[in-house]
């Protein structure tokens, strides 16, 4: 790696970084967190790059959610296990109606830092410093609030650490078998509006368990349907912190980020002669990259050479956010270029950063249909290309939320008011989510 080195991003123009006011203190806590233990081992990030090479091979499919920006304040193991158990309700319903292995990434234990459009809101003639994630600042409207605190990123590393400790004891501990989530996906549907719409699969699931059960592979023989594996990710954007809990695997000598077992770049900070880029390239997690409608082809050809030089299936995800109304035309021509030139990728779909608008009541939000509108157009772009659509990334929680509107609840704008949580993006909450599963599995069984 030509020049590479840890803090050679340090050297590079940087985009989204707060200015603190202490700087004697941030290298201080940038020392400490240098010294603590990684919060993922490098083999388990090579293994989710094994995995995710199976999906860039059109073997597997990736699904990746959790909130916008994880918030300090809710902290908690009730909003841990939801988010999990959602995942999990959403992953066994593609697994089926796909027919291939989900590999599921959380955006958890450690998605605390935000980019933003404007470094200054305003609120009823005051004008403050934006929120950038817990990481950073505090979501309080005050001045004191919105300064940027370095004491922040030893209590995000904190957080992320009893975050995944949970998450790991979860996945290991019986909350993840399969006839539960199945279970729990049967609730969902006899509960909802459009029960009809979507009996007849988590019914098929149902069968299959059950007819597992009777030929002896069940939750005591199987680990597989007892136990499972759950990724963490977030977006890298404090390279600092990143680079606190870089370490050299001492099994095969290479820097890996154990911030995460994946790391992605934001849409506004994917400059390719920038700091994050100059900071990946050196890092060997699977990473990924937002790809927005304003890409031009050449231009992620250099970017996928400079992050992926040897061409390695499962090192790089595309994550697309074009909106439903660009998707059609600027998805194909991305696909076929990457197609022509050979280079392997997973090709994922975020349909929510696309498709944010103010609604009338104020609040930010996306709509239901436009969300699921970029998923359909994802598949049918990709196979109109014949490559493969490889994931979807979504902005999710496990609450009962009113952020999004629409889906079977049919949320209204006036609604919204309701239960708006997020202290960033709008989330799908979990029956919209679940209704997501269903609607999405359909169009891969029809695919
Ligand atoms: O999560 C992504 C970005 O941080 C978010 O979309 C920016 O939102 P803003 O336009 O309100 O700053
Ligand atoms: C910041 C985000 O998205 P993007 O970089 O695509 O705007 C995000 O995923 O929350
Ligand atoms: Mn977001």
């Amino acid at each position: 790696m030509s020049n590479w080195q840890v803090d050679s991003w340090r050297q590079k123009p940087i985009l989204q970084q707060p200015e603190y006011a202490d700087n004697a203190r941030l290298k201080e806590v940038e020392d400490t967190l240098s010294s603590y233990p990684p919060l993922v081992f490098a083999a388990e990030a090579r293994e989710l790059r094994r995995q995710l090479g199976e999906v860039s091979l059109g073997k597997g499919f990736l699904l990746q959610g959790g909130d916008c920006a994880e918030s300090f304040d809710e902290f908690n193991a009730p909003k841990i296990r939801d988010t999990f158990k959602v995942i999990l309700q959403m992953a066994i319903v593609l697994t089926f109606a796909g027919r291939c292995p989900v590999t599921k990434v959380a955006r958890m234990a450690g998605q605390y830092a935000k980019p933003r459009s404007s470094n200054f809101e305003t609120i009823n003639g005051v004008t403050l410093p934006s929120y950038r994630g817990d990481i950073i600042n505090s979501f309080e409207f005050t001045e004191a609030a919105r300064q940027p605190d370095p004491d922040r990123l030893l209590e995000a590393y904190h957080r992320s650490a009893s975050t995944l400790n949970l998450l790991r004891a979860f996945a290991q501990g019986g909350l993840a078998d399969l006839h539960e989530v199945n279970r729990w996906n049967m609730a969902f549907v006899e509960n909802n509006p459009l029960k009809e719409r979507y009996h007849d699969m988590a019914k098929r699931i149902q069968d299959s368990l059950e007819f597992m059960d009777v030929i002896g592979i069940n939750s005591q023989s199987s680990t597989t349907l007892h136990e499972t594996s759950l990724f963490t990710s977030h977006e890298a954007l404090l390279l600092n912190y990143e680079q606190a809990l870089t370490r050299v695997d001492t099994l095969t000598g290479k820097p890996y980020d154990c911030s995460a077992h994946m790391v992605w770049i934001g849409e506004r900070t994917r400059q390719l002669d920038h700091a994050h880029v100059e900071f990946f390239r050196g890092i060997h997690n699977p990473i990924g990259v937002k790809v927005g409608p304003s890409m031009e082809e050449d231009e992620l050809i250099r970017l996928i050479d400079a992050l992926n030089p040897h061409n390695d299936p499962g090192r790089l995800t595309l994550i697309t956010r074009m909106g439903a109304d660009n998707l059609a035309d600027n998805l194909p021509r991305l696909l076929r270029k990457v197609k022509a030139e050979g280079r392997n990728v997973v090709w994922s779909s975020d349909p929510m950063h696309g498709n944010t608008f103010s609604a009338s009541s104020g609040y930010k939000t996306r709509n239901f249909d436009a969300i699921l509108r970029e998923i359909k157009q994802f598949f049918q772009a990709h196979e109109a290309e014949g490559t493969h659509a490889g994931g979807i990334h979504l902005e999710m929680t496990g609450q009962h939320v009113t952020e999004c509107t629409g889906g079977a609840y049919q949320i209204s704008d006036d609604d919204l008011a309701q239960a708006y949580k997020t202290q960033c993006d709008p989330r799908l909450n979990a029956d919209q989510v679940l209704e997501m599963a269903f609607l999405v599995a359909d169009h891969l069984r029809s695919a």
